[in-house]
C-alpha cells in the first residue's frame, strides 16, 4: 500500500531525510521508532502531499501522495483543530472534505464518535477540551473516511490510559479490515500491543526493520 524508496528531504544544511525506504503493506501495522530528529515526522508530511521530498519515490496505493489524498488519514503530531469548532462540526467538516454523503456521515461518524469516545464533550469547542480529548477528535478525522492508509503521528502523546487503549483497539480492528497504518511513537510497549512490525529510523533513514523480538534492543 505504502512504498517509499530512497526518499531526501533537505531543510538548508539539514538532511532531515537521507535515503529514507519503508514499505507498508495494506493490513499492516509498521511502527516508526527513532531519536528525536530522525525524520519521523518530515516523512509522515511528505505522506499527506503538502511536502515535497526533494528526491526519491513515495507511491500510496500506486498513486503519488497529493493523488492519494482521499485515501490517506492523518493525525498529525501537533494538534490542529480549530478552537472554536465542535468535535461534531470537525466531524461534519472534514467527511464533507473527503466527499461523504450525508447518510455515510451520519454513519461514519457514529462509529468514530463510539470507537472513541467522543460522545460526552461532542458539542464542546475543541479549544475548551483537554489535550487527551483534543487527540481523540484528531484521532476520529483521521479514521472517518475509512482510509487506506492511516498514518498517525504520536497520537497517545498526553492520552490516559482508558484513551489509549480505545484508539490501539481501534487501529487493531482498520488493520484487520485490510488499512496500512504508520504508528510513529516513543513508546514501545504500544507497538508490541499493536502486533506492529518496526521500523527503526535514524538520520534520515530507515536503519532496521523487522519485528520486535528480531530486532536488537540498542536499536529501539
Ligand atoms: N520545516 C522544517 N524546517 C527546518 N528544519 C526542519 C523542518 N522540519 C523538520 N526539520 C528538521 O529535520 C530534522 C528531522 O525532524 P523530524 O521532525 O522529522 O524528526 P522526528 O523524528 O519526527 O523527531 P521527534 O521524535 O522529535 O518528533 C530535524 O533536525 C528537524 O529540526
Amino acid at each position: 500500500m505504502l512504498h517509499a524508496h530512497g526518499v531526501t528531504k533537505r531543510y538548508g544544511a539539514i538532511r532531515a531525510l537521507d535515503g529514507f525506504t519503508l514499505d507498508v503493506a495494506a493490513g499492516e501495522i509498521t511502527g516508526l521508532v527513532g531519536h528525536n530528529g530522525a525524520g519521523k515526522s518530515t516523512f509522515a508530511e511528505i505522506l499527506t502531499g503538502l511536502v515535497e521530498p526533494d528526491a526519491g519515490t513515495v507511491l500510496i496505493g500506486g498513486r503519488t501522495p497529493g493523488a492519494a489524498r482521499g485515501d490517506v488519514g492523518v493525525a498529525p503530531q501537533q494538534i490542529a483543530l480549530y478552537p472554536a469548532a465542535t468535535a461534531r462540526e470537525h466531524l461534519r467538516l472534514f467527511g464533507g472534505l473527503a466527499g461523504l454523503r450525508r447518510r455515510d456521515l451520519a454513519a461514519a461518524s457514529d462509529e468514530v464518535i463510539d470507537d472513541l469516545r467522543l460522545g460526552d464533550f461532542l458539542d464542546r469547542r475543541t479549544g475548551l477540551l483537554s489535550g487527551g480529548q483534543q487527540r481523540r477528535v484528531q484521532a476520529a478525522i483521521a479514521l472517518l473516511h475509512r482510509p487506506g492508509l492511516l498514518v498517525m503521528d504520536e497520537p497517545t502523546a498526553g492520552a490516559d490510559p482508558e484513551t489509549r487503549q480505545s484508539l490501539l483497539a481501534v487501529l487493531r480492528r482498520r488493520a484487520a479490515d485490510g488499512c496500512a497504518v504508520l504508528y510513529t511513537t516513543h513508546y514501545l510497549p504500544e507497538l508490541a500491543e499493536l502486533g506492529a512490525t518496526i521500523a527503526v529510523a535514524r538520520q534520515g533513514r530507515v536503519i532496521a526493520r523487522g519485528t520486535g523480538p528480531e530486532l536488537p534492543g540498542s536499536l529501539t
